[in-house]
């Protein structure tokens, strides 16, 4: 790049942004890298994170060159929608720990915990038809909750430097790497090796869940499937499904909790409805004060805020200001930064308010369309185009249906709510 290149390290050496990761506050000192110096930031020598959204269609669209497997058809909405009474089991169990344990008790709840013990035992169900006892037993019963926290801090960092994977978790000599998930691996094995032999007590062909699918593509496409393959598809729905949804949920809670106002309005939509212990998807999906504060809480803190990357193409990218980054140069755009551009979300987008997502009242019906076709195309907290994220139809449906399960039944406060 010709011009832009900030006097900052960043642009130096990629050791800079690995030290960024390695903060814990990347994604803020990223703002403030962008506050500083513009749309665009060189990262590492040649890495460019970019502050577009109107570049979002160029360079995370699909030229359908390369059409997707049926893989990728099983988490289409249709498909999420057959989980859902698996899904309503797993959440109902929730409602019954939290009842016993805390509601009866007057005993004080740690709720993200609670929340991650359920998404993880939600994906085992939706995957395995069984869960992995982490509500049963109250903890992280194995480990692997505290490891997938480990591994991901890992790849987060590894991901800026990547030759020095081949110097620690891949080190023939000694791998210093995270710990392994060896207790889901094993898990994950089990049920495929029970269900190949007909033998998985837990599988009911009524709520078949993804291990059953994705056997139904293997022996569809035996050439291209196999049980290496359907093992890693699994192993995808666990590690790229449980963290970031658990991460959602929690989002939504805090910011419904500390905002009293939002708290209120959001629990009176919730009570004028007869939606019984477990809201259906579609019902909890149509409130609209639900929906604004879903989707707010994950414009203010998107489940992934690194970098989306992505290679420039050959005839490279010129930018919306006529600078020009050379092909092959690793490009992309952070979800963090991207929901908070002021040229879509006005000037208080760091401010949590979900009444952004509704009509105002000074405001036409055509002028809310538009307002709303602008929200939803700059809308990157799942990605784009044709790697968008696979799971955020069961992520959504698994938000919706736990925010309003918990904030319709009972009577929530933070325990300490001037802390941030
Ligand atoms: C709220 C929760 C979630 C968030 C915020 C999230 C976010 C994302 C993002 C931003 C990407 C795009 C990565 C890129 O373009 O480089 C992605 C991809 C992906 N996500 Fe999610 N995700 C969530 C839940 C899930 C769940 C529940 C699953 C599986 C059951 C899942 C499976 C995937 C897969 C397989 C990809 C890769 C898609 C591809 O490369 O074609 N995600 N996710």
């Amino acid at each position: 790049m010709d011009q832009g290149a900030q006097a900052e390290p960043s642009g130096l050496t990629n050791w800079y942004r690995f030290y960024l990761v390695r903060t814990g506050d990347y994604q803020h000192q990223l703002k403030a890298l962008h506050d500083k110096h513009g749309p665009v930031i060189r990262l590492g020598p040649n890495v460019v994170d970019l502050d577009y959204p109107e570049l979002i269609k160029t360079m995370y669209g699909t030229d359908n060159k390369y059409l997707k497997t049926d893989f990728y058809h099983n988490n289409s909405t249709k498909i999420v929608l057959t989980v859902e009474p698996l899904v309503d089991k797993v959440i109902d169990q929730l409602l019954e720990h939290l009842e016993e344990r805390f509601v009866k008790t007057a005993k004080t709840c740690d709720l993200g915990e609670w929340i991650a013990f359920c998404t993880w035992d939600m994906v085992g169900a939706a995957s395995f038809s069984e869960d992995f006892g982490y509500m049963a037993q109250g903890k992280d019963h194995d480990g692997t909750i505290s490891t997938e926290d480990k591994a991901f801090d890992y790849f987060a960092a590894i991901g800026q430097v990547p030759i020095l994977d081949y110097c620690l978790d891949k080190n023939p000599i000694k791998r210093i790497g995270p710990p392994n998930l060896g207790n889901a691996t094993r898990v994950a094995i089990e049920h495929i090796a029970a269900r190949t032999q007909g033998n998985d007590r837990n599988f009911d062909p009524k709520t078949p869940g993804y291990l059953q699918r994705f056997m139904e593509v293997k022996e569809t496409y035996p050439d291209i499937v196999d049980d290496g393959m359907v093992m890693n598809y699994v192993f995808i729905n666990l590690l790229a499904g449980s963290d970031t949804t658990a991460l959602t949920i929690r989002a939504v809670m805090y910011y419904v909790l500390k905002h009293p106002d939002v708290y209120r309005k959001l629990k009176s939509e919730l009570g004028k409805l007869e939606l019984g212990r477990i809201a259906q998807y579609s019902e909890a999906k149509a409130l609209p004060y639900l929906d604004a504060c879903v989707r707010e809480a994950i414009r203010v803190h998107p489940g992934v805020s690194m970098m989306l990357e992505r290679y420039a193409p050959a005839e490279g990218l010129t930018l919306p200001d006529g600078r020009y980054i050379p092909p092959f140069t690793k490009v992309g755009m952070n979800p963090f930064i991207i929901n908070r551009n002021p040229c879509i979300w006005g000037n208080d987008p760091d401010t949590f308010r979900p009444e952004r997502w509704l009509q105002q009242d000074d405001e036409s019906g055509s002028a809310f369309a538009e307002r709303t076709k602008l929200f939803n195309a700059a809308d990157f907290s799942f990605g784009a185009g044709s790697r968008m994220c696979l799971g955020r139809h069961l992520a959504l449906l698994q938000t919706y249906k736990i925010v309003a399960a918990l904030v319709g039944r009972y009577d929530i406060r933070l325990t300490n709510p001037e802390r941030e």
